[in-house]
């Protein structure tokens, strides 16, 4: 993302750009600093972007937007043509089919001309065809996509609503309602796309006394949650600033009356200005906002799912009613459906690098029924410390995950440097490259530990530092991607 096919009528891309900021500049109290632009940014795939005209030093305000301009639950009309609580359906789903509505009302919307810089077609996971997805092979993110739940919410919550106020949500492409097969799958695309846009554009507006970070997110467009979450809104100008891990040199201040962006170090002239979207696994990434780039491959991860590590203990299944080890962590609190490994870094120490609950999880496995049964009599979980039994149940739980995926590590490189510039890739091949390096980045870190867990197994010592590069490789070794 986000290249000319993901725009609305890209011809007029520009003249679209220029109304909308000139739009944001006549509503009273924005502010947007002259030193700013927003650029077409589509020849490098970036959609539109900010840049800096001329050198702008640290801590300048670049623009400010009030908090009655944000597109969210509070400040639309639709709540008082409903008879229902519309921000009961949750911060997702609120504003959802708050963005239905002011969308589909067209050129009588307030935000009519913020919805024509807002992309309609995306290169997230949601949207990626089964064949695509299968480029992502034995990656867990194919797990976390929820478009059957987000369906499921579409279709109970947002769609009776529609229908039953024909005369709030005009009817699209020739459709006689929103009633039907035909009504329904119009209804879905729609609701997708604003599903998407506050996947990847909206923030989280948090109450202008309030200063608590928000809560992450989140499968599909829901979570679980829900009640905890702060409203979603989508705040122009604030959410065309891209994002690329490291570069990050502004950030979105929210203030008493309005949300200020203002630079976080000073930027040279020409530079992009990038927000932050968080430390996000290049995974999430592309689930969440359609793009990677090698910079945030450092916070790759891998999961193991917990039936993986059953079976690489020998247990029969990961069934917490016939299992009682996993009886037992699961009463504790400390079980879970799957285990995330982060990507060793140089200066971490082994036992550092895997999550507490997963040691925990492998030390309860590794007890011998005498073991287990004093363990459980003093209703208390073994230590987390990675022993040589426990190394050889994580060895072969990340043998087998390695295993899942249809092609090495080595074959991946060669398949990554044959194809191509990222930038000029478009469609499938585009999302085809990006999903070869989630997976790269993934088996990096498959082979990192596997190459620390060679030694422990062979008696070594696990305080050495994990670091990818002095570790046996099982593979060829992995360039930085
Ligand atoms: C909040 S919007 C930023 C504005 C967006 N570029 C646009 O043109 O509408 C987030 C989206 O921008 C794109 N994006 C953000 N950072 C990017 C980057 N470093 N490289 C490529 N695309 C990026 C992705 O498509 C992402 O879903």
């Amino acid at each position: 993302m986000s290249s000319t096919t993901h725009f609305p009528d890209p011809p007029s891309f520009q003249e679209q750009s220029n109304q909308f900021i000139s739009w944001l500049e006549a509503n009273p109290g924005v502010k947007v600093n002259h030193k700013i632009c927003l650029a077409d940014l589509r020849s490098s795939g970036a959609g539109r972007g900010v840049v800096a005209r001329t050198h702008i030093p640290e801590g300048e305000e670049l623009f400010s937007i009030p908090r009655t301009l944000i597109l969210a639950v509070q400040n639309s009309e639709l709540k008082t043509l409903l008879p229902q609580d519309v921000e009961a359906l949750g911060p997702w789903l609120s504003l959802m089919l708050v963005m239905l509505y002011e969308y589909l009302q067209g050129e009588r919307s307030r935000w009519a001309p913020y919805f024509k810089v807002l992309p309609t077609r995306f290169d997230t996971l949601m949207f990626w065809s089964p064949a695509e997805l299968q480029e992502l092979q034995a990656s867990a993110v194919v797990e976390k996509i929820g478009r059957q739940g987000a369906e499921e919410s579409i279709l109970e919550s947002i769609a009776p609503i529609v229908r039953a106020n024909p005369a709030l949500f005009p009817l699209v492409g020739g459709l006689a309602s929103y009633e039907g097969d035909a009504g329904a799958a119009a209804l879905l695309e729609l609701a997708h796309t604003m599903g998407s846009l506050i996947m990847a554009y909206a923030f989280d507006i948090e109450k202008a006394e309030d200063d608590d970070e928000p809560d992450a997110d989140d499968d599909g467009y829901l979570t679980d949650d829900e009640d905890e979450q702060l409203p979603k809104g989508m705040v122009p100008l604030a959410d065309l600033l891209n994002a690329d891990a490291d570069r990050n040199n502004a950030r979105l201040y929210q203030e008493e009356e309005s949300l200020v962006m203002k630079a976080i170090k000073p930027i040279q002239e020409g530079d992009e200005i990038f927000n932050d979207y968080g430390e996000i696994p290049r995974a999430d990434l592309l689930r969440r906002y359609g793009y990677v780039t090698d910079n945030y491959a450092s916070f790759d991860v891998v999961e193991l799912s917990l039936e993986n590590i059953c079976q690489a203990a020998g247990l029969d299944s990961a069934d917490v009613e016939t299992q009682p080890k996993l009886q037992f962590l699961d009463e504790l609190d400390i079980l879970d459906d799957g285990y995330v490994i982060p990507r060793p870094s140089a200066e971490d120490a082994f036992e550092d690098i895997l999550p507490a609950e997963l040691v925990i999880l492998l030390s309860t496995l590794a007890l011998t029924p005498q073991e287990f049964e004093q363990r459980r009599s003093r209703n208390k979980p073994p230590k987390p410390a990675m022993e040589g039994s426990q190394a050889g149940i994580l060895q072969r739980a990340l043998l087998s995950k390695q295993g899942q995926y249809a092609t090495s590590l080595a074959q991946d490189i060669e398949i990554l440097h044959s194809s191509g510039s990222h930038a000029s890739l478009e469609g499938s091949a585009r999302r085809h490259q990006m999903a070869i390096k989630v997976r790269i980045g993934e088996k990096e870190i498959l082979q990192a530990i596997l190459g620390l867990l060679d030694r422990l197994v062979a008696g070594g010592s696990l305080k050495r530092t994990a670091n990818g590069d002095d570790s046996e490789s099982r593979q060829s070794k992995a360039p930085k991607v």
